[in-house]
């Protein structure tokens, strides 16, 4: 706040300055009068003190006549002494005694003794040199002291007289004579007169500066009291400065201003004309800027409050958030979180519904709500309500700010709702979903121009936090929806819908409790598809996954109420049946196999398939689920092994085989470290020369723990079941490539090294490293080796097994199909392997001599593998006829034992030592 610039304190000022300056002079005049009365009274004193010292000489002259006449009469010493006394004070050789006022005879009468001295003896004439008597006087009083000297001397001569009498009349009275005649008296006047005159002088001198000093001190009082009164006038005219400079009385300004130091700016000061420029006129001013900042920050307390609310609402907002278990619940504490904390006047949620397009309010608080329970706004363009906030924050996709409601257009049909309720400013904002708008947040306040930066940011602010909710219980949602999701999958196979191991392991444990209480019997039934893999593996796992939920229908159909069907995955289903003997069990199986005889139509397909099933029944073959499905594994296995489609119970002969199984997986775990393999090395010929260009690598296993010799046949399987074919496979891999090594530095013919992968080995992405690794430290050129697939390694990730052929052919290791013909090959994928050759499996060889089909068979894989590039080798040729029409068909190699079985490696030296024809 800024005051007017104004002369009249200027004046007062100069006045006060005036004022200050007229007291000073006051002051100094009063002290200069002091001053001249004080040298008035030192002057009066200075003249008493001269005439006292006269007084004095003349005095001591009178008492020593006063005593030497009385010496002289009386003849008494003491008079003789103080006569002594008297001229000895006189002459500064005693001091002057205690008491003595010039006349020392009084002080004798009154004493009747010698006065003490007092003080130090100072002659009279220095006295009075020291009073300052003028150089005259002194002359004059030396004149007198010499007339007094000679008076004495004839006192003196008198009182030696007296003295020399002895009561001699006449001497007495000569010498009182000389005290009383004329020269005597004449001497006294001597000394009187000079006394007299100095006496005179003294009053004349020190009566004129007595004068003087009394006219000074008249001047010094004379100009006391005019400065005085010049004081007091420029007091006055200060005083008449200072009411004009104030504008108002003493009281009047204390009044307001106590009225302004208590908080009241709004009593306004009313100045007159005349007092335009006075400190009240400043004042009345103050008075205006306090009432209007008093004003403004009103206003602003009134904003900060707003503002403060609208945070308390937006952690309200917050709280509602982490506390509303649903969107009404959110909705409804939101609205009234900013009506209630926020000072909103009224506020909403509208909901778009998406179907209608139409808004409809979904939680609202606040004066004037009930019009939003009827309420319903139409979105589409065209309608009345596109004008309306909501409409513009619609189309728009931004907030609406209407700062004056009752001015606003678009506000038009609520402004009677608004006059009545205080709605003076609104806001809608869209609530967005995923990036959708979904609806509006509406906000009425209860004065224009609510809705400020500040106060925009926050609602934005709490907006977003709704939209965060919003998303929460999206994410809520889903998460329930997964949770249920892996609730189902924890005790349902994901695939077909029906109970998994988890569920099929409580429902056994309750049938087996329920069973062995009652003493019933249970069956629990194994059922495998049989070739399932082929159907997989040839027309993709597409179809066999909608081929297993077609058979999961048809097999849930085929059962009782109580029974249970659960998937334990592939192909494999496990059937509880409760309080079944096994006549039952043979029957329920028996309709089962009838009934996925049927045949399906997935897609483009007609599919037919069998099943095997293994039973085992409670409690002869097993009182607990593990036991249970180990005995039916083992029937349904031996279903597998003797021909398929068919079902069988659990016997003894059946439980051997599984532990047998079960021993030879133990065995195998420590068949390398207990060297109890060996590679063989079957003769591969070709068929053009006669010569071998090939050796098979074939695994061999002797295990005492089991009796002796392992088949592949038999122990293969088992090796892959546990993973074990892993270390084991790339065992004969360096074994067979070793061998292949010291055959070339024997100097023997050069043959490529035919080695049997796994379809688990070819599925290890490290397989080309590793290959790559062992032909390296064992030194033997890639081309020499030959890896031997089945066709059912590519058929599980076609994609994989090509890039991994690719990798293999890049780095020049040559791969061929093995047992080519009894998979489901695919041509479109044999195209893309970078496969050198096709072996022909022995199944088709063996009746090739007698066998029409076999014959057709083996010769159109022959035809098909030429017009692909590849060559073909035949396995299992056991006579020369079948040789004969493997070279009619221009088969490339052949391989058996026609020619040799597999031979350890010293006898297949010999053989590639033997000289060829
Ligand atoms: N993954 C691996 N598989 C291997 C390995 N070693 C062997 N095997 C596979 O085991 C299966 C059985 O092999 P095996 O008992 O060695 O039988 C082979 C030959 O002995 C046999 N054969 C060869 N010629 C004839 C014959 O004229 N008549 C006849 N009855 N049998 C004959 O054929 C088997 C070779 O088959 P293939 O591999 O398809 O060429 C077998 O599937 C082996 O692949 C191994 O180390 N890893």
């Amino acid at each position: 706040m800024s005051l007017p610039p104004s002369a009249a304190p200027r004046r007062f000022a100069h006045y006060l300055w005036l004022c200050l300056g007229a007291l000073c002079v006051v002051t100094a005049a009063f002290v200069l009068y002091v001053w001249s009365e004080k040298r008035i009274d030192r002057a009066n004193l200075q003249r008493y003190a001269a005439r006292k010292l006269v007084n004095e000489l003349r005095h001591s002259s009178d008492d020593l006549t006063r005593m030497a006449r009385t010496y002289v009469v009386t003849g008494e010493p003491q008079y003789r002494l103080h006569y002594q006394e008297i001229i000895d004070i006189r002459d500064g050789v005693r001091p002057h005694p205690q008491g003595y006022d010039n006349v020392y005879w009084d002080l004798v009468l009154d004493a009747g003794q010698p006065p003490r001295p007092s003080e130090p003896a100072i002659s009279l004439l220095d006295l009075m040199a020291r009073a300052g008597f003028s150089p005259g006087e002194l002359a004059l009083l030396a004149r007198s002291k010499s007339a007094s000297d000679q008076l004495a001397a004839t006192e003196i001569v008198a009182l030696n007289m007296r003295d020399g009498a002895h009561g001699d009349a006449r001497v007495i009275a000569a010498a009182t004579a000389m005290l009383y005649d004329d020269a005597y008296h004449r001497a006294k006047a001597s000394i009187m007169r000079p006394i007299a005159d100095v006496n005179d002088s003294v009053d004349r001198r020190t009566g004129q500066q007595v004068e003087s000093t009394v006219k000074e001190a008249a001047l010094a009082r004379g100009l006391f009291v005019l400065f005085a009164l010049i004081l007091v006038a420029v007091t006055w005219r200060a005083k008449r400065k200072l009411d004009t400079a104030l504008g108002c009385s003493v009281d009047q300004l204390q009044a307001a201003m106590g009225r302004l130091g208590r908080g009241d700016f709004g009593t306004p000061l009313a100045v007159p004309a005349r007092s335009a420029d006075s400190v009240w006129s400043w004042l009345s001013a103050m008075q205006k800027s306090l009432a209007r900042l008093d004003a403004e920050r009103a206003a602003a307390l009134e904003r900060t409050l707003r503002v403060s609310g609208l945070y308390s609402a937006l952690s309200q907002c917050n709280q509602a958030i982490v506390r509303s278990r649903s969107e009404a619940e959110l909705f409804a504490r939101i609205v009234d979180g900013v009506v209630d904390h926020g000072g909103m006047t009224m506020a909403w949620i509208g909901i778009i519904d998406p179907q209608r397009r139409e808004v409809r309010s979904a939680a609202a608080a606040g004066a004037g709500i009930e019009y939003l329970g009827q309420l319903v706004l139409p979105l589409d363009s065209g309608q009345p309500q596109d004008g309306s906030p909501i409409g513009l924050a619609y189309s728009g996709g931004e907030p609406h700010w209407c700062q004056d409601f009752q001015a606003a257009p678009e506000t038009g049909s609520w402004h009677e709702q608004g006059a009545c309720y205080g709605w003076r400013a609104s806001a809608a904002i869209p609530l967005r979903r995923r990036g959708e708008i979904i609806g509006f947040f509406v906000l009425c306040a209860d004065t224009t121009h609510a809705f400020d930066n500040e106060v925009q940011a926050l609602l934005l602010e709490m907006t977003l936090d709704i939209e965060f909710a919003l998303k929460n219980f999206d994410r809520e949602a889903e998460r329930e929806q997964a949770n249920e999701r892996i609730q189902y999958l924890a005790h349902h196979d994901a695939l077909t819908g029906l109970p998994n191991r988890a569920q099929l392991q409580e429902h056994t444990r309750h049938a087996l409790a329920l069973a062995r209480r009652n003493r019933s019997s249970l069956a629990l039934l194994m059922l495998d598809l049989d070739h399932f893999k082929d159907i997989n593996d040839s027309l993709g796992h597409s179809v066999g996954d909608l081929l297993l939920c077609e058979l999961s229908q048809r097999l849930r159909q085929c059962l009782r109420e109580d029974d249970m069907v659960a998937r334990l995955g592939g192909d494999e289903f496990i059937f509880v049946l409760e309080q079944v003997e096994a006549a039952d069990a043979a029957a329920v199986a028996r309709k089962l196999i009838d009934m996925i005889g049927q045949p399906y139509s997935i897609g483009v397909h007609d599919l037919k398939v069998s099943a095997s099933i293994g039973i085992a029944l409670y409690p002869a073959d097993g009182a607990d689920l593990e036991t249970l499905l180990q005995s039916a594994d083992a029937a349904m296995y031996q279903v597998k092994r003797t021909g398929r489609h068919d079902y069988r119970f659990f016997t003894l002969a059946m439980q051997h085989r599984a532990a047998r199984h079960l021993q030879m997986v133990n065995a195998l775990r420590y068949a390398l470290e207990r060297e109890q393999m060996q590679v063989v090395y079957q003769p591969q010929i070709s068929l053009a020369t006669g010569r071998i260009v090939g050796a098979e690598a074939l695994l061999r296993w002797t295990t005492p723990e089991l009796g002796g010799a392992v088949t592949p046949a038999e122990f293969i399987p088992a090796a892959e079941e546990s993973g074990l074919i892993l270390p084991i496979g790339a065992w004969v891999l360096r074994q067979a490539v070793r061998q292949a090594r010291a055959w070339i530095d024997a100097g023997l013919p050069p043959v490529a090294m035919a080695v049997n992968l796994s379809a688990m080995q070819f599925r290890n992405t490290e397989l080309p490293e590793l290959i790559a690794q062992i032909l390296e430290e064992e030194g033997l050129p890639p081309s020499y080796l030959e890896l031997e697939l089945t066709e059912g390694v590519a058929a599980h990730d076609p994609q994989g097994a090509i890039a991994i052929m690719n990798q293999l052919h890049e780095r020049g290791v040559r791969m061929s199909i093995d047992d080519f013909g009894t998979g489901y090959s695919s041509l479109s994928h044999l195209k893309k392997f970078k496969v050198y050759k096709l072996k022909i499996d022995q199944s088709f060889v063996r009746d090739i001599s007698t066998d029409a089909e076999d014959k057709a068979i083996v010769s159109a894989i022959i035809n098909m593998a030429r017009s692909l590039g590849l060559k073909t080798i035949a396995e299992g040729v056991e006579t020369a006829e079948q040789l004969s029409f493997l070279r009619e068909q221009h088969c490339d190699e052949m391989q058996g034992y026609y020619f040799s079985k597999p031979v350890p490696e010293a006898e297949f030296r010999q053989l590639l030592s033997k000289p060829r024809d």
